[in-house]
């Protein structure tokens, strides 16, 4: 597939230079953005509600007109290759809008024709099948139910076999056996060669599924890293220590951030990685005069790490 993408092939899927958007009236909802999507990976472009992942992506579709900064789309430039640039992209956009005359068969076609693909290249049923819509492919869009119309939309942003597919909060409203069948397609065209990028308000669904992963806040980028160091950002972790005998309060020590009893003889202790260790935080137990007869520890997620990144912002 990828020998059919449009040239050239750049480094970066998207780049984004010192972006800004502030909406007529006045709202400022998005500040001086810049941003650079590697080619082949799966990205996750996370943040609160109306952080301004939406107009973010909205510009990128051409349906939003930015009042600052610039985009290039697989090497294409917005504003002086426009049509180059669309054709780099497919949008799988957060609102469900289609013609619900249309059978998802001709919803594709039409789409099709509007990217000005050949009949012969067509790949509809193809496409149908691969979002397990094959069975239908002539019924009426407004029969499908939600999930249906949503992979319905993942097809139609894959009519003219764009480098890129960026879906907009994908799996809202989607129940889970159909979200894991999204995300099996996606990791799919990932395979085959197509940079996707998401936007989620799940972090376990980014967590599992991008490589790399940039955080909105209020309109700027607070962080852009690969998914692994960010989890490795997070330094609060989580002991928990079941002892030998009942406890009435729990032991005190400089190195816990904090302690709770869970039930009478097991401890939650919350410490920070970057000022102790397990290691000083089981001593600190047994100094208190406690026997430890069991250990649990949580690893940080990427929860802890967008909590703590959101509040600092
Ligand atoms: N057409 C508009 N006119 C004025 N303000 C807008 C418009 N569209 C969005 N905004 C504002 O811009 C900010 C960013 O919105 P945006 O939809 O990009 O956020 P988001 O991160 O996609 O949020 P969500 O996850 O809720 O979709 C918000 O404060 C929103 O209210």
């Amino acid at each position: 597939m990828t020998d059919t993408f449009p040239s050239p092939a750049p480094q970066a899927a998207i780049e984004i230079t010192n972006l800004s958007k502030v909406y007529k009236g006045g709202k400022r909802a998005l500040d001086n953005i810049s941003l650079s999507i590697p080619r082949g990976q799966i990205y996750g472009l996370l943040g609160p509600n109306g952080a301004g992942k939406s107009t973010t992506i909205n510009i990128l579709a051409g349906l939003v007109n930015k009042t600052g900064g610039s985009a290039k789309i697989w090497g294409f430039d917005i504003d002086q290759n426009p049509r180059n640039a669309k054709n780099s992209i497919g949008i799988v956009p957060q609102e469900i809008v289609f013609d619900p005359f249309f059978t998802p068969f001709e919803t594709l076609e039409n789409q099709a024709g509007y990217y000005g693909v050949p009949k012969d290249r067509r790949r509809s049923m193809e496409l149908l099948r691969a979002v397990h819509l094959e069975d239908k492919a002539n019924a009426y869009a407004r029969t499908l139910s939600g999930g249906m119309k949503r992979r319905l939309l993942v097809a139609k942003a894959m009519v003219h076999s764009p480098p890129i597919l960026v879906l907009d909060e994908p799996t809202a409203g989607v129940d889970v056996q159909l979200r894991q069948q999204l995300w099996a397609y996606v990791r799919e065209l990932n395979r085959q060669g197509v940079t996707i990028v998401l936007t989620t308000h799940y972090l376990e669904e980014a967590e599992e599924l991008c490589d790399r992963i940039g955080i909105i806040n209020h309109g700027k980028l607070i962080t852009d890293k690969p998914t692994r160091e960010l989890i490795a950002m997070a330094q609060e972790k989580v002991v928990q220590v079941t002892v030998d005998r009942d406890v009435a309060t729990p032991p005190a020590d400089p190195c816990f951030e904090k302690v709770e009893l869970s039930d009478e003889r097991t401890l939650t202790i919350t410490y920070m990685k970057n000022r102790a260790n397990a290691g000083q935080v089981l001593s600190a137990v047994q100094a208190s005069g406690l026997a430890i007869v069991d250990v649990v520890t949580r690893d940080p997620d990427l929860e802890d790490v967008f909590l703590n990144l959101t509040a600092a912002a």
